[in-house]
């Protein structure tokens, strides 16, 4: 191990200088001309919002004809966030090289998580030249919503007011659309495909129990009185596992609350789709799918197709040559590494931040950990906004020596890590997360077990998925959102979850899981199955198109 990490320049003190304090890059994005042509497969940024047009106009009756000679272009929709533009890019590449579609994705980008890891993911999936990625115009969200709103309430008016420039960007398109997928904010943008007259669909970019809250939501909303945290037995849901009042949502913690609305609606809307799609698989969640489409439970509410297409994530970055990080990797012991990372924008507070580092220590274990400058409680009670730290360098926040005494144990990334690249490293034995479902799906199909830390969003509820259902994961006594957990248990944490016999089980169930998501996403396996089901739909709204511009 010394030997390893002694090409860490001591300077460093641990810490990956190639990865730390990165700038943002450069605007990459180039503009439409002003007939609104794209110069396809390029990543563009629209500058202006386009002229909403008349749905009969000559360009695009124009852009009708001779549909039947090309492949059916479906739109996506991408809302603001790591967490959903990934899933949104990756889907969009999937029905390129799978179905040969031609794909156009509407990014609303918030340019804010992880510096310029945004911008990074869109030029990455723009170089790979398979989908037309067009980035709208921002929206001026001063007069709409407060700037302290909740995540969600932002969120999900941006959605809204996005819909006319989406609108108008549609029009604009050289080939209109077969269908409209958005993400699972952009559920009120259905609206345009129905102007269209083509199918629309949700990608919920979560698992199925997520789901199921939310399409029963406005059903719990009529009958449960008082706040969900205050409930005394847990929330039924037909046919799936109740919800701990302490695991619902975070936009169903204050029902007073605007972000509570929204959450309500989208739920509602989901239904009125045409189908909905989730990054999850049959046989990981079996019984709240069957749920999900049992005209006797679930199904009486969603009545529309679900179809779990996953676990689709991002192909591994791969590291380059000089990566000090890899370098690192390269050198520990099989499995020997723990990860720790909170996502594109989870941090901890200062507390927190010091007893996960203490813990880190005790456990001697190897780690690799991205450290974020520490935050302040936020109002809606999410660890998300920035803080007011004593200084903008996250390391001047740990234990005094703890870079000195971990020199030979441990990495600290500052900010933002090639994380697909560290989970699918032998070397990585244990993934600290926020379980934040993308970060999830990336541990699982590389067989590396976890120890839940959920923050914020809909995380309690798939930490406990983790734990209790799918026995992939441990977590601490009480939920990190709640109580600074002591450095003594995240040190008794790690070390089960990465060597004590203890451990055993869950490292054995997530190498089984991994099998089970390869199986589901190869050849003839049920997410492969489910996607083409949607192609399928896609392409029969395709023909109906190209009938209508020969009739
Ligand atoms: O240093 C980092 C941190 C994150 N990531 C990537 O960023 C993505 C993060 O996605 P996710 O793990 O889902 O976390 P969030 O960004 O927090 O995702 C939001 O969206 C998800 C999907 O809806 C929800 O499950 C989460 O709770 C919600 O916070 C993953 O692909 C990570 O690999 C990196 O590459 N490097």
């Amino acid at each position: 191990m010394s030997s390893a990490v002694g090409a860490i320049p001591k300077t460093a003190g641990g810490v990956v200088p190639e990865l730390t304090g990165r700038a943002a890059p450069e605007d990459t994005g180039v503009s439409c001309d002003p007939a609104g042509n794209y110069n396809t497969r390029t990543f563009h940024r629209l500058q202006r919002p386009l002229i909403l047009p008349n749905l009969l106009c000559l360009p695009y009756l124009l852009a009708m004809a001779g549909l039947d000679s090309k492949p059916p272009h479906v739109v996506l929709l991408a809302s603001p966030g790591m967490g959903h533009l990934i899933p949104v890019l990756v889907l969009g590449k999937r029905l390129v090289t799978l179905h040969n579609f031609k794909v156009t994705i509407f990014v609303v980008a918030s340019h804010s998580s992880g510096g310029g890891a945004e911008s990074d993911v869109l030029q990455a999936a723009t170089s790979q030249n398979l989908c037309q990625v067009v980035e709208l115009p921002a929206v001026d969200m001063s007069g709409v919503v407060s700037p302290g709103a909740a995540v969600v309430t932002q969120l999900a008016v941006m959605m809204r007011e996005i819909k006319p420039a989406l609108r108008s960007a549609i029009s604009a398109l050289e080939h209109p659309p077969a269908a409209l997928i958005v993400d699972l904010f952009g559920s009120e943008s259905m609206a345009v495909a129905d102007e269209f007259g083509v199918p629309k669909f949700v990608y919920v970019p979560s698992n199925a129990w997520f789901l199921a809250l939310s399409v029963y939501s406005p059903i719990l909303d009529k009958v449960v009185e008082g706040e969900y945290v205050n409930q005394k037995e847990p929330l039924a849901i037909p046919g799936c596992t109740s919800v701990r009042p302490e695991d619902v949502v975070d936009p169903m913690l204050d029902r007073t609350n605007q972000q509570y609305v929204e959450y309500v609606r989208m739920g509602v809307e989901y239904t009125r789709s045409d189908g909905i799609l989730l990054n999850t698989w049959e046989d990981l969640q079996p019984t709240t799918l069957a749920a999900l489409r049992d005209e006797k439970l679930l199904g009486r509410v969603v009545k529309v197709p679900v179809y779990p297409i996953g676990p689709l994530l991002r192909t591994t970055e791969q590291p380059s040559s000089e990566s000090l990080l890899f370098h690192w990797l390269d050198s520990q012991p099989r499995t020997s590494v723990i990860y720790v990372s909170f996502g594109s924008g989870g941090t901890l507070s200062v507390e927190q931040m010091v007893e996960v580092a203490w813990g880190l220590e005790l456990s001697q274990q190897r780690f690799v950990w991205v450290v974020r400058k520490p935050t302040a409680k936020s109002g809606d009670g999410s660890f998300f906004t920035s803080g007011n730290g004593r200084d903008d360098d996250p390391l001047s926040y740990l234990p005094q020596g703890f870079l000195t005494r971990t020199h030979n144990l441990g990495l600290m990334v500052r900010d933002w890590a090639p994380q697909t690249g560290i989970l699918s490293h032998p070397s990585t034995g244990g993934f600290l997360s926020h379980c934040g479902w993308n970060s999830t799906l990336e541990s699982i199909t590389n067989g590396v077990p976890m120890i839940a830390w959920p923050m914020y969003a809909e995380q309690r509820l798939n930490a406990t998925l983790l734990v209790e259902e799918l026995g992939v994961a441990i977590r601490p006594r009480f939920s990190p959102s709640k109580a600074v957990v002591r450095r003594e248990e995240i040190a008794e944490m790690i070390r089960k979850v990465m060597v004590e016999e203890e451990g055993a089980n869950i490292r054995k169930q997530v190498a089984e899981l991994k099998c089970r998501a390869e199986k589901a996403l190869s050849e003839g396996g049920s997410s492969r199955k489910a996607l083409s089901q949607v192609a399928k739909e896609c392409e029969l709204s395709w023909e109906r198109l190209s009938l209508k511009s020969h009739p």
